[in-house]
């Protein structure tokens, strides 16, 4: 059995920090600016033969109701066996402050404990430690989480094996979301499946398009920009396949967000080379942004398939949409394989064929070409337009055959084809892109020398 275990608490009490101890992973993102962590972040840590599921949670906020994170809390403390409560001692009314969220647990019969994220200047002896006494908070566990290392005491004391069976029997009924459901799945396991990754700037709408194909209220939708602060992994099934969608971050480009944007962009970076297929969310009341072609261009360096969604088709009228479109198409003329795709994640629009094409993108990198197909369209090709001359001589290409997939590679042999220009290389890509009709996705060419039986 895995025990759940969400940790809960105020603005940076800690409980990233805490998540990274447990999992021994940097996987959370910790950053002093308050409020850091706003989706739910789930990991897997074996400790003692025993799988523990922890979650990381945005700030709890139960006097405001109307709050965002609140609900991502709410549903990470519905779903765990264990909460841990996270309070950073920082003056004598810290508890005062936490009275409505340890109401709430006591009230929901939840097994939690407070972790007290303790400073320099903490003294036990202190009345405080009466104060938990008096609210009826017995278990309690004290820790520098900036000096101490002994992290494991939390295993121990408190998530110890002998409690396990009472948390079985207290969580029952507990409802269990998806994203628990992938993370028992394996690293190995998800290799399985076609990578879907939603990209885009701050605010397009990529959390929302992931929610709507999911149909579930798995990640953060905010009007903030940059909500989604790390990569959300959810499997999506269909009749026919399953795959792996990731929500990534939007990269922002604020001063005081400096420390965070390097890791935040080095995550979704990272992403987009294990990838199968990218979506690139652009928000159509913005347009194509550089932002929007930094990407692009990276998705196509890494030879990954590529659908771009415009975003938000309900806010724009037809003529604006025209507008957009055709700004669109000039950018990206270079690579016209891309679909474009006109949507709004928020009303359902457009949502069926964008699968649709993110299904044929994926197939059609699967497909196999043969030795003889490649030649015949190599000669189609240098029939209809020839290399051009290199110091009098004018290369040969004589024949192609597949040299790897996923990137498809095309090798060429000839003559003289080391040297060719890349505005001939490019017109042969293209050419072969359209012959073979692929979607979504580039090609690399590599050439081979013959010996020249002319160059003694
Ligand atoms: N009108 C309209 N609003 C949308 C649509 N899609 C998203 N939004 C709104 O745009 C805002 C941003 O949406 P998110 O899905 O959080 O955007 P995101 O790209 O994940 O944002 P980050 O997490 O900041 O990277 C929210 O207020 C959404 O409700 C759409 O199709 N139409």
């Amino acid at each position: 059995m895995n025990l759940i275990v969400s940790i809960i608490g105020k603005q940076n009490s800690g409980k990233s920090t805490l998540f990274n101890k447990l999992t021994k992973k940097r996987r959370a993102l910790v950053s002093k600016d308050p409020g850091f962590t706003s989706d739910r972040q789930y990991l897997l840590r074996i400790w003692k033969k025993r799988k523990f599921i922890f979650i990381d949670t945005p700030s709890i906020y139960l006097i405001n109701k109307k709050s965002k994170f609140n609900n991502q809390s709410i549903i990470a403390i519905e779903e765990s066996h264990v909460i841990l409560l996270v309070i950073r001692y920082e003056s004598y009314g810290s508890l005062d402050n936490h009275l409505s969220i340890i109401a709430f647990l006591k009230r929901n019969k939840k097994n939690f404990f407070v972790i007290l994220n303790l400073d320099d200047n903490f003294n036990k002896n202190y009345n405080f430690t009466d104060k938990i006494y008096f609210l009826g908070i017995d278990k309690i566990c004290y820790l520098n989480f900036l000096k101490e290392n002994n992290f494991k005491k939390i295993f121990k004391n408190i998530l110890y094996p002998e409690h396990l069976s009472s948390f079985k029997e207290s969580n029952k009924n507990n409802k269990v979301s998806s994203a628990i459901k992938n993370l028992t799945l394996n690293k190995i396991e998800m290799d399985k499946y076609p990578k879907i990754a939603i990209i885009g700037r701050p605010n397009s709408g990529k959390s929302t398009l992931m929610n709507c194909i999911l149909r579930q209220n798995r990640s953060t939708v905010s009007n903030s920009p940059g909500t989604t602060k790390d990569v959300l992994y959810s499997l999506y099934s269909n009749k026919e396949k399953t795959y792996l969608f990731i929500d990534t971050a939007g990269l922002v480009k604020k001063k005081n967000f400096v420390h965070i944007n390097k890791s935040v962009i080095k995550n979704t970076l990272n992403v987009i080379k294990k990838i199968d297929v990218s979506i690139l969310v652009i928000d159509s009341c913005v347009g194509i942004t550089k932002q929007d072609l930094f990407f692009l261009n990276y998705i196509l360096k890494y030879n990954k398939s590529l659908i771009i969604a415009v975003n938000k088709l309900d806010l724009i009228s037809k003529k604006n949409k025209k507008e957009i479109k055709e700004k669109i198409i000039k950018k990206i003329s270079f690579f016209k394989f891309i679909k474009i795709h006109f949507i709004s994640a928020i009303c359902s629009f457009g949502i069926n064929n964008l699968l649709y094409s993110i299904k044929a993108t994926y197939k059609n990198k699967l497909l196999k070409f043969e030795t003889s197909k490649l030649t015949r369209i190599l000669r189609k090709a240098t029939f209809n337009n020839q290399p051009p001359m290199l110091n009098g001589i004018r290369s040969k290409l004589k024949y192609a055959h597949p040299g790897g997939y996923n990137p498809l590679v095309i090798v060429i042999h000839g003559i003289k084809v080391i040297s060719l220009p890349k505005n001939y290389i490019s017109y042969l890509k293209k050419f072969f892109i359209k012959e073979l009709n692929i979607i979504g996705t580039s090609l690399k060419i590599k050439f081979i020398s013959s010996i020249n039986p002319y160059s003694k």
